[in-house]
């Protein structure tokens, strides 16, 4: 089995619960209330901004041109696809592109971005695939999931998401930083798998906390 195969299998009990939750239900359903996904999408557009930084670090701290135009290539598809479908969505929500980028990031939101940025600024170029890796990788399981209920991807507000998270692009792009993971795991020794280990562990922790903030609608507790 390879180390990623490894981490998946270890990490089901919470992966399920990330595909269960009411949320993901509700895209896969049609019946998620839409103010519920405007504020996943005001949220999410914020983190790929964070996440599309961490694609830019990878092409820094790669070894060889190929991995480097690799992070290129998904730096351009966050920022030019995957984020242009939040902008479409905005339109949609009637929310402008300033109100976009400068909306008030939820504490699930930044801690989760922040992790990820740190993981990938001060590590390997190991640590920065693990914590990148679950967010694409449950993504893309989810959206391939939910492609397969009859007429998920015709849904008005939804069906779009669906068809660009189960896309083959998408697939492709994840299956190749599963393998990236797989080679620079290859040969490390038990601490430094433990620490990858680790870092996937928080990701996929963080990738239900998001699905959880979004569903609740969740700032800061402060707020008036
Ligand atoms: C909270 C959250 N987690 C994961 C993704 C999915 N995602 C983020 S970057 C990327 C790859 C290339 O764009 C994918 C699939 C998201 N949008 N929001």
């Amino acid at each position: 089995m390879t180390f990623s195969q490894r981490l998946y299998k270890k990490l089901q009990p919470i992966w399920r619960k990330n595909h269960a939750h009411p949320f993901v239900q509700g895209i896969g359903d049609g019946t998620l209330d839409s103010d519920k996904f405007r504020f996943f999408m005001i949220q999410d557009y914020l983190y790929l901004i964070d996440y599309a930084k961490l694609f830019a670090i990878g092409a820094v701290k790669a070894n060889d041109l190929n991995t480097m135009g690799k992070f290129a290539e998904l730096l351009d598809s966050t920022m030019n696809e995957e984020m242009s479908l939040h902008r479409e969505y905005a339109k949609k929500f009637n929310i402008s592109l300033e109100e976009l980028e400068n909306a008030e990031p939820a504490p699930t939101t930044l801690a989760y971005t922040h992790y990820m940025l740190a993981a990938g600024q001060s590590g390997s170029l190991a640590e920065l695939v693990a914590a990148l890796l679950p967010c694409m990788w449950s993504y893309n399981e989810i959206g391939t999931e939910l492609n397969l209920r009859p007429g998920a991807s015709e849904h008005e507000l939804y069906g779009e998401w669906i068809s660009m998270y189960s896309s083959s692009e998408f697939t492709e792009l994840t299956n190749w930083c599963i393998g990236l993971l797989d080679e620079l795991a290859e040969g490390k020794p038990q601490s430094e798998l433990d620490k990858l280990e680790e870092i996937f562990l928080h990701t996929t922790r963080f990738e239900y906390m998001f699905w959880d903030m979004a569903y609740h609608q969740q700032m800061w507790p402060t707020d008036e």
